[in-house]
């Protein structure tokens, strides 16, 4: 199979290990720049130019395309789809998983646990927003932040108001969420690969961080999940149509909690936490379905 692995940097961790792992099973595999495309739109004959040549020979893509470049990256991934060629995720689900509040909006539907959001235009009074989360201190975050940034503990009622009011004068759209303070800066990150989870982690903030993400100064170890937790992974990566995703979760008193849907996981964390072969599954995963 010739698989194209869209990253725009072919030295991250991640890509090297799909690269590896496709090669290990057989297959002719290519790190492509998504920027570096050309995408050519004609009659019943799309095309991408890269270099100099057609992408006309590939059989199945793995999008590793970082939130910076989502718009151009999609594109790409759409033009592979009009050219029938099989996709890990879709350019539609990627769009969607970019967005927090159109991911949370989808999930309430499907019946997965969430900590209490509010989505606000700042137009109400801050003290009516931070009531309907159940009072301070509240989470706030935008809604397309990545790596912990941009996601903002306000204890008190004023520091809440100051968080919302510098967000609101960037122009920035935010969430504000119900902080569930049991998780004690702890997260849970399930991988999942053809809509099962092949690895869980647990990541645990720094001192004194509420924020559990590794870029952030985090730690992790490998976790057995509840059956409820694997529930939870499965209904999440089904409903946005993600078969390979990264989703976190927060351990609640309530049961777990969703936090986010990542439609591009990175894998060394979860790879040497728990010492599984993902890269292995997501390439087995291809081969299994791209017919
Ligand atoms: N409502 C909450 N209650 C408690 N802790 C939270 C809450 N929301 C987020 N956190 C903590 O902050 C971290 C970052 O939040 P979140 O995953 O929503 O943001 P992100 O910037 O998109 O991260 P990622 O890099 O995983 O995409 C979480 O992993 C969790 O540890
Ligand atoms: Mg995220
Ligand atoms: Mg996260």
């Amino acid at each position: 199979m010739n698989i194209v692995i869209l990253s725009r940097n072919s030295h991250l961790y991640s890509t090297q290990r799909l690269v590896e792992e496709g090669l290990h099973r057989g297959h002719d595999v290519e790190v492509i720049d998504p920027l570096k495309c050309e995408i050519i739109i004609e009659k019943e004959q799309p095309k991408i130019y890269y270099k100099d040549r057609y992408l006309d020979y590939v059989d199945a893509i793995i999008p590793r395309i970082g939130a910076s470049v989502t718009f151009y990256g999609c594109a790409v991934v759409r033009q592979f789809e009009m050219m029938n060629v099989f996709t890990t995720v879709t350019s539609d689900s990627i769009v969607r998983s970019r967005d927090k509040l159109r991911s949370l909006q989808r999930l309430t539907k499907a019946g997965v646990g969430m900590p209490k959001t509010v989505f606000t235009n700042y137009s109400r009074d801050v003290e009516e927003v931070i009531n309907s989360v159940g009072g301070t201190p509240v989470i706030i975050k935008l809604l397309e932040g990545t790596q912990g940034l941009g996601v903002v503990l306000a204890e008190t009622k004023n520091a809440a108001e100051s968080v919302l009011e510098a967000f609101n004068g960037l122009q920035a759209r935010v969430i504000v969420q119900e902080y569930i303070k049991e998780a004690k800066g702890a997260d849970l990150r399930a991988l999942v690969v053809d809509g099962q989870v092949v690895g869980a982690m647990k990541r645990q903030g720094k001192d004194g961080e509420f924020r559990s993400n590794l870029h952030r100064g985090g730690s992790a170890k490998i976790v057995k999940l509840s059956e409820d937790e694997l529930k939870l992974a499965m209904k999440a990566s089904r409903a946005l149509k993600l078969p390979v995703c990264g989703v976190d979760m927060l351990q609640s008193e309530r049961g777990p909690l969703l936090l986010e849907v990542n439609s591009t996981p990175g894998l060394e964390g979860i790879e040497s936490a728990t010492g599984r072969n993902i890269a292995r599954a997501i390439i087995t995963f291809i081969e299994r379905n791209y017919k």
